[in-house]
């Protein structure tokens, strides 16, 4: 089966800072990857590639099988760490620019998500604390019918009560053919929705590994495996 994402020997330098060097992973359709890593080791840096937003300093970066370029960002979903919107926008009007902007945005998805989200289409987005701010771009961003979701740290300011229900949302109204990548530290509060797991290590792959198989061959969850990895 083609991979929905394929890194091969991706260097990434800003400027002659080295951010990844020599990445390479698959990922399949209908897995939940969780892109794990500390401050600095380039977990971004993989999503904006992955987005399309940049290219490699040499390596590649495919998204169904064509190198991220305009065929790949229309099938792809980013919620980057800050917010997409603009200051004059209510919450309807992000909706509605997100609509026009892609085609494979999905009205009646979204319209389930706002409720649920508690989200109201009249809020103008500047008025919205961080947590609601996160809903709204999960919304904009889980109401397409992408081939790759790539969310960066989706819900590090929604509240520890609602974080729950939000990543019950995200696994229920997610394409499940595609595949979604998390950037995240909360490890242990997200870690249950995870298929696959990718540690990054000082811009390298320390870890790729099924879950199930994490249990299987180390006896250890992933908070626990994050902690021993990054402990090195
Ligand atoms: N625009 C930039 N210019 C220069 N260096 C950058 C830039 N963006 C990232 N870097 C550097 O590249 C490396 C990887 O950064 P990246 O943002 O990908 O890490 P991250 O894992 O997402 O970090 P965090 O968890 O803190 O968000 C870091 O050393 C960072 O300082």
């Amino acid at each position: 089966m083609e991979p929905i994402l394929q890194l091969k020997d991706v260097v990434k330098r800003y400027g002659t800072k080295p951010a990844l060097s020599g990445v390479s992973f698959e990922v399949g359709p209908g897995k939940i990857i969780g892109l794990l890593g500390s401050n600095g080791s380039g977990k971004t840096t993989i999503m904006k590639l992955a987005a399309g937003l940049m290219q490699p300093t040499s390596g590649s970066v495919a998204v169904c099988g064509l190198p991220t370029g305009k065929y790949s960002k229309a099938c792809t979903a980013f919620m980057p760490d800050k917010p997409l919107t603009e200051s004059w926008m209510k919450v309807r009007d992000a909706i509605a620019f997100s609509r026009d902007l892609y085609p494979d945005f999905d009205d009646a998805k979204a319209r389930d998500m706002l409720s649920f989200m508690q989200l109201n289409p009249d809020d103008k987005t500047t008025s919205l604390s961080k947590g609601m701010n996160e809903r709204l771009q999960l919304t904009l961003t889980i109401s397409r019918n992408a081939k790759l979701y790539l969310l960066d740290e989706p819900i590090g300011g929604v509240d520890p009560v609602a974080r729950d229900k939000i990543l019950d949302a995200i696994v229920q109204y997610y394409n499940e053919e595609s595949s979604l990548i998390i950037s995240t530290h909360l490890v242990r509060d997200i870690e249950r929705i995870f298929d696959e797991v990718l540690f990054i290590k000082e811009g390298k792959v320390a870890l790729h590994e099924a879950v199930d198989d994490l249990r299987m061959k180390y006896g250890k969850g992933v908070d626990e495996m994050f902690k021993e990895v990054y402990a090195q």
